[in-house]
């Protein structure tokens, strides 16, 4: 039998899963010496996917087995949300899961399994082999918190949730405005709803929550979680802040094989110190046409420089704000006629894909317009960068008011951006506040802070560093 532990970890698809696993996946191998065998599902669309799929087997740090995608076309209808899409998707790739783990030589089986938050019920493969089972949450606290509640909410709260008038109460916790609730809580009678009181209800199954967050960042959520008077009575089971988990400029670089234009670090080399805000919605966010039209007067009328990462505009305000773009889309087709020409000497815009741990460690990057994905937050914050945030979905509300209220660290417009559309004026006033105005001083003060904070935290001895040593490596197995 191999003497080394060994962890499994199941991912879901989606850039925002995969670079987080891939990063805990590395922190294992680094600080506590284990295998680590990646079971990933990449989206038979995205390039990206499997491009830094094949950049993370090189060197050779841990195995990567690919699933392949189960054909979900008979258990859910066509136009399904995100959350069912993967809940039902990680529910189908179960028994090859089980198969690949069960296939592998007696000696060389996982000791310890870690799924995401979409796969919790994977966890039942944890208990036959007899191995200690994590869930993996590569969010924060507050996300931990909000979902473990649900199933209370859900016994306990009639009506939708989005038209309460007083905030969700979580014991020991910031309350959850009802503007702010995640996705699948925005419908009740949404499958995605049922999805994910389910996922909270799994939990409490598992052996402990691990999550992209730290002691000092989070502290009174963590505290709550733990306490058996407040959520701990409901979580039930030790929980690990092990974050920040982000990629290094080195691997964020070497995954973007021919996506690191020259040009564009050419351009950034010359801009002056802290000067070029950079826009950016995540792996797959995009807004409606006439709110690309407003964020782009806006940048314009601000006069800072920018990079701009587009993708082509939502089809209706209900579309669901998240595409791969097309390579054949051209900007100007969608942008604001002349905005290209007149902004050629102060702002650069990419299509679709940019190199983002890059440009944020970029000296002449000032600030992020950013959707606020908790990947995109973690890699502002540890690069030093203030924040406009402009949630979009999933969870991006409650990060968009922590980053802002909580922290803050970042800017936000006065109405959701998904309420309604933020004109140019709004926008301006936004991008000069983090760039040119005294307050982005006091802004930027905290950013700093916080990076220290999150250095400190995976230093020796640091929590997040003393987090992960706490996580089992299961020697032993039944089956
Ligand atoms: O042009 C781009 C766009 C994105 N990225 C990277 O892609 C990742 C995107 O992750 P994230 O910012 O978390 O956004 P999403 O892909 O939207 O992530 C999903 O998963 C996250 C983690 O669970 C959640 O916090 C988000 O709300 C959810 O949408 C980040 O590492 C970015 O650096 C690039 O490198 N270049």
């Amino acid at each position: 039998m191999s003497s080394k532990p060994h962890a499994a970890i199941l991912c879901s698809p989606g850039l925002g899963h995969l670079i987080p696993s891939l990063e805990l996946a590395k922190r294992l191998v680094t600080h506590r010496n284990f295998t680590v065998t990646i079971f990933a599902i990449p989206s038979p669309t995205s390039k990206t996917e499997s491009e830094l799929l094949k950049a993370a087997a090189t060197p050779k740090f841990f195995d990567i087995i690919e699933l392949p995608p189960p054909d979900i076309s008979g258990c859910v209808g066509p136009n399904v949300a995100v959350v069912t899409l993967l809940a039902v998707m990680m529910r189908e790739v179960r028994p090859a899961f089980r198969s690949a783990i069960l296939g592998m030589e007696y000696s060389l089986r996982p000791t310890v399994l870690i799924v995401d938050l979409f796969s919790t019920e994977s966890l039942s493969i944890g208990d036959e082999l007899g191995i200690p089972k994590y869930v993996y949450v590569a969010s924060t606290a507050w996300l931990v918190a909000l979902t473990v509640y649900v199933p209370v909410f859900d016994r306990e709260m009639e009506g939708e949730y989005v038209d309460q008038t007083e905030p969700l109460r979580i014991p020991g916790c910031k309350p959850v405005q009802p503007d702010d609730v995640v996705d699948p809580m925005l419908d009740r009678t949404d499958q995605q709803y049922l999805e994910y009181v389910r996922i909270g209800t799994n939990f409490p199954k598992s052996d402990g929550i691990l999550m992209n967050t730290w002691e000092d960042l989070e502290h009174k959520t963590i505290d709550a979680l733990r306490d058996e008077g407040l959520l701990g009575r409901v979580a039930k089971v030790p929980i690990y802040p092990i974050g920040p988990l982000t990629r290094s400029v080195q691997s964020a670089g070497s995954t973007s094989t021919g996506l690191r234009e020259e040009g564009l670090f050419n351009w950034l080399d010359k801009q002056p110190c802290e000067s070029v805000i950079f826009v950016s919605l995540g792996s797959g966010g995009t807004v409606s046409f006439e709110q690309m039209t407003e964020m782009a007067w806006g940048l314009e009328l601000s006069k800072q420089r920018f990079i701009w990462v587009v993708r082509p505009p939502a089809k209706s305000a209900d579309a669901a704000y998240f595409t791969s773009g097309n390579r054949d889309d051209d900007p100007s087709t969608y942008l604001p006629k002349g905005f290209l020409t007149r902004t050629h000497d102060v702002g650069l815009v990419v299509h679709l894909w940019a190199p983002q741990v890059d440009i944020l460690s970029h000296p002449s990057i000032g600030g992020f317009w950013s959707h606020c994905g908790w990947n995109s937050s973690l890699e502002s914050i540890t690069n030093e960068v203030p924040m406009i945030v402009w949630p979009l979905h999933a969870e991006q509300r409650i990060n968009a008011t922590m980053l802002t209220e909580e922290l803050g660290v970042a800017v936000r417009s006065k109405v959701l951006p998904l309420k309604k559309v933020v004109d140019r004026e709004e926008i301006k006033e936004m991008v000069r506040k983090i760039m040119v105005d005294k307050d982005g001083q006091a802004i930027r003060g905290r950013v700093k802070e916080l990076k220290l904070s999150a250095a400190k935290a995976w230093s020796v001895g640091g929590s997040s560093y003393n987090a992960i040593s706490q996580i089992s490596s299961g020697n032993q197995r039944k089956c």
